[in-house]
């Protein structure tokens, strides 16, 4: 089994059994792919988009990216299929062909991405990843610019007042819409068709996931974190390699339910 209890404890033999209906909510970087170099380099395996296409329909369309990623580049890797995708952390949620929420464009925010871009110019490996209503600033090849570059972003925060939020992740740190987070995102793609009424399964990698992970939780639903890290999630799988396999076997049966994490 590649699931192991990170001390959060629901009972976890009741999802083992757990036979409900679910509606699964992604993360995308580090839990349908591995963490690479530069936002760039991720490399998706070949049969997954596919595959999330069939259980999207073996779960009668309650699937849904969960992502710091702009919505473009997901239907990018993703084609030619489209998901419903709350984007950029939560920000940008497009369910169907509507669009649930959308984060105002910001004079502020272009400000920080040239403030950064100038930053970058100066601190060979430093990236700066331009996502229109947001911006990340990457340090994972210059990890010894980590502390200036993170009192950078939030002096830059702090500049731009209560409608933004920094959002630190894996070797990154982000200017975000405040308004918006994994957790409301889910909550609010819960409360709409396909989702509402089923079990929300949400899994995800990183500290912005946590977020999703408490909505989830509270909303009686099952949370799973890839990988190590301090969680909220009561369940672990170990790496995107077995959170894929459980997929495309699903993708292949055409059961997915929570306890289907138990069998990878
Ligand atoms: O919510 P996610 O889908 O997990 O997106 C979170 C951020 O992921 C990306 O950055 C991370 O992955 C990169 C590629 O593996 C890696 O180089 C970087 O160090 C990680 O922080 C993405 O570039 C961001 O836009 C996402 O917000």
């Amino acid at each position: 089994m590649n699931l192991t209890q990170t001390g959060n404890e629901p009972p976890l033999d009741d999802w083992a059994r757990d036979e409900r209906a679910i509606a699964l909510f992604l993360d995308f970087d580090g839990t349908l792919v591995e963490i690479a170099p530069s936002p760039a380099d991720v490399r998706l395996d070949r049969r997954v988009p596919a595959a999330l296409d069939r259980l999207r329909g073996h779960l009668s369309g309650a699937l849904a990216l969960v992502s710091g990623r702009p919505i473009s580049f997901l239907d990018t890797v993703l084609a030619p299929y489209r998901f419903d995708t709350a984007a950029l952390h939560g920000a940008d949620i497009r369910c169907g062909d509507e669009v649930l929420t959308q984060a105002a464009a910001s004079a502020e925010m272009r400000q920080a991405v040239r403030d950064l871009v100038r930053f970058a110019n100066s601190h060979v490996g430093i990236i700066v990843e331009d996502k229109d209503l947001s911006v990340a600033l990457h340090w994972r090849l210059a990890p010894q610019v980590h502390d200036e570059a993170l009192d950078l972003m939030r002096a830059l925060a702090e500049r731009m007042g209560p409608l933004v939020r920094l959002q630190e992740g894996k070797a990154v740190a982000e200017l975000v819409p405040a308004s918006a987070s994994k957790g409301t995102a889910i909550a609010q793609l819960m409360q709409t068709a396909p989702y509402a009424g089923r079990v929300p399964v949400f899994i995800g990698d990183d500290v912005t996931d946590e977020h999703g992970f408490e909505a989830v939780n509270a909303l009686g639903g099952l949370s799973i974190r890839i990988g190590d890290g301090e969680t909220l999630a009561p369940l672990r799988l170990p790496s995107p390699t077995a959170l894929r396999a459980i997929l495309l076997n699903a993708a292949e049966t055409g059961r997915l339910t929570a306890s289907s994490f138990y069998q990878g």
